[in-house]
């Protein structure tokens, strides 16, 4: 089966004085239900992984293909829409829009996919009820819990049922219980087969993931596989 993520001698080196090699050549697949954490300290270049990964910067070097596809070399139109399209991104700081409900928040990820808004409607409800909010689709992000809007985040995340969910210090506003139900939510949909990488810092949530991937000063290892 074609991998979600195959990368041949990906590097990075920032246009700096001196350059910043921030990301050495290194190989890395990940196979579709795959489980990942990337764990390393700070400056050692999870930031710089994590963008490439979700084509949010491009590589200075090797091959890159997303679901057998070289994306590498596209412009920064083409990775956009590539990115919408194949995968799905969850933030620390949730990013929802204070102003507008659980279910319009979510629905909104599916605006610009050309899904009428009935449809839309519905996949955002369904996305809501897996991550277990069908009680709070009205709701307003500020009166919800932390949990819970990291709940609506990841329903966000998921609604366009990506390729690759990509999480960015997922649990790193949330205290140790709500942290457990939202690692417990990625878990759960890890077996229902989707390909998820976690950046951390955090070894709770570093044990959850079946493999272990470490950088140091722009190294990538396999620390578990
Ligand atoms: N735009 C840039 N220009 C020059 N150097 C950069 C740039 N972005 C990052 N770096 C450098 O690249 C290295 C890796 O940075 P990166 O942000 O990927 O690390 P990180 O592991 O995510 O750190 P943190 O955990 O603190 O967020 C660091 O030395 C950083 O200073």
């Amino acid at each position: 089966m074609t991998p979600v993520v195959e990368w041949r001698d990906v590097s990075r080196t920032y246009d700096a004085a001196p350059p910043v090699e921030a990301l050495k050549p290194c190989s890395l697949t990940i196979a579709r239900g795959d489980h990942v954490a990337v764990i390393g300290r700070s400056g050692s270049g999870k930031s710089t992984l994590l963008n490439l990964l979700g084509l949010l910067d491009a590589p200075s070097g090797g091959t890159y293909l997303l679901e057998g596809s070289d994306v590498g070399g596209l412009t920064e139109a083409a990775r956009t829409g590539v990115r919408n399209h194949l995968l799905g991104f969850v933030f620390q700081a949730f990013h929802l829009l204070s102003y507008r409900t659980s279910l319009e928040n979510v629905e909104l990820a599916l605006l610009y996919s050309g899904v009428p808004p009935r449809r839309r409607r519905d996949s955002a409800a369904e996305a809501l009820t897996k991550v277990g909010l069908a009680h709070r689709l009205d709701a307003f992000p500020p009166t919800l819990s932390g949990g819970e809007r990291q709940r609506v985040a990841i329903a966000r995340a998921i609604v366009k049922r990506p390729s690759l969910l990509l999480c960015d210090e997922p649990t790193g506003s949330l205290d140790s219980v709500t942290t457990g139900t939202v690692l417990d939510l990625l878990d759960e949909l890890n077996g229902d087969g989707l390909t998820v990488v976690v950046v951390t810092h955090e070894d709770d949530v570093a044990k959850r993931a079946r493999r272990l991937v470490e950088i140091h000063d722009g190294l990538l290892t396999e620390a578990r596989a």
